[in-house]
């Protein structure tokens, strides 16, 4: 299944936070969305989870309005893990990932065995089996983290959305995710801070400046020293990973002041 940003398009007040972003992320594709604080990228994922209306635009799978999709058919294709998504009740972990489920049961419908072994697959595969009968609410950012991308892969959609993923995990758990990610065969859009993560994680990158593409492509050719510092104000070295092949970047120790 593929996902396209037709010319998309969010204003408020007048400004426009993006500006007619046009991207295909292709079936089973891995595309990382990576651009400075303020520069779209979660306002642009918000379109794609339907948290918010574009302005202009459509989203499309494969070839489908996602805005005139009914909303339980969208959530058994696409799943999100998000900046917003927030567990305030005291539910357990194992009870929060079978939620997963929902869009594929009716209301009150129990979970069948196939849907519980769904969901101690997730468990395991994040890390997280061992804390299936804690309160989420007891967890630490990175546990919570990996309970919801659990969450959203038992939803078995066949496009995953994720806004900084990895934001709150350890490097071990970095990794890992970035392992499943590749392994998962899922269309992937996935908001990024790390360049580095995202050159080993991505297909191809979307830079966001502004709220305007500014060129996608492979790794190897968008994380380059004149497109980091043109978009990222900042200097960077590119190496080749001597074993993986990825392009790497190394950035100058900082010398003064933020800004
Ligand atoms: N409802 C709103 N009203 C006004 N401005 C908004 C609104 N929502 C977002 N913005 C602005 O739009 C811009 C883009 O925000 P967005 O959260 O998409 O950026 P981002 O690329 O995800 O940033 P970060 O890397 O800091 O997470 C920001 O300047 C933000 O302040």
């Amino acid at each position: 299944m593929d996902l396209l940003l037709d010319s998309l398009t969010v204003a408020v007040d007048g400004q426009r936070l993006v500006d007619a972003l046009e991207l295909k992320v292709g079936h089973e594709e891995v595309v990382g969305l990576l651009g400075p604080n303020g520069s779209g990228k979660s306002t642009t994922l918000r379109c794609v989870y339907r948290a918010l209306a574009p302005t202009a635009g459509r989203i499309l799978l494969d070839g489908e309005d996602i805005t005139i999709m009914d909303r339980r058919a969208c959530a058994r294709r696409l799943a999100a893990m998000t900046q917003e998504q927030q567990v305030a009740l005291d539910f357990s972990v194992a009870e929060v990932v079978a939620m997963g489920r929902a869009p594929h049961r009716r209301d009150h419908e129990r979970l069948t065995g196939a849907d519980q072994e769904l969901c101690h697959q997730a468990l395991a595969m994040l890390d997280v089996a061992h804390l299936a009968h804690r309160s989420v609410l007891t967890l630490s950012g990175g546990e919570r983290q990996r309970v919801l991308i659990a969450r959203a892969l038992v939803q078995q959609p066949q496009v995953l959305v994720l806004d900084e993923p990895t934001n709150h995990l350890d490097i071990h758990h970095q990794l890992a995710l970035l392992g499943l990610l590749r392994r998962a065969g899922l269309t992937t859009l996935v908001a990024l801070h790390d360049l580095n993560l995202a050159a080993a994680a991505c297909d191809r990158i979307a830079l966001l400046r502004e709220g305007r593409l500014v060129t996608v492509g492979p790794p190897a050719e968008v994380l380059t020293p004149e497109l980091v510092r043109a978009v990222f104000d900042v200097d960077a070295v590119v190496v080749t990973h001597p074993r993986t092949g990825t392009p790497q970047l190394l950035f100058d120790a900082p010398a003064g002041p933020l800004g």
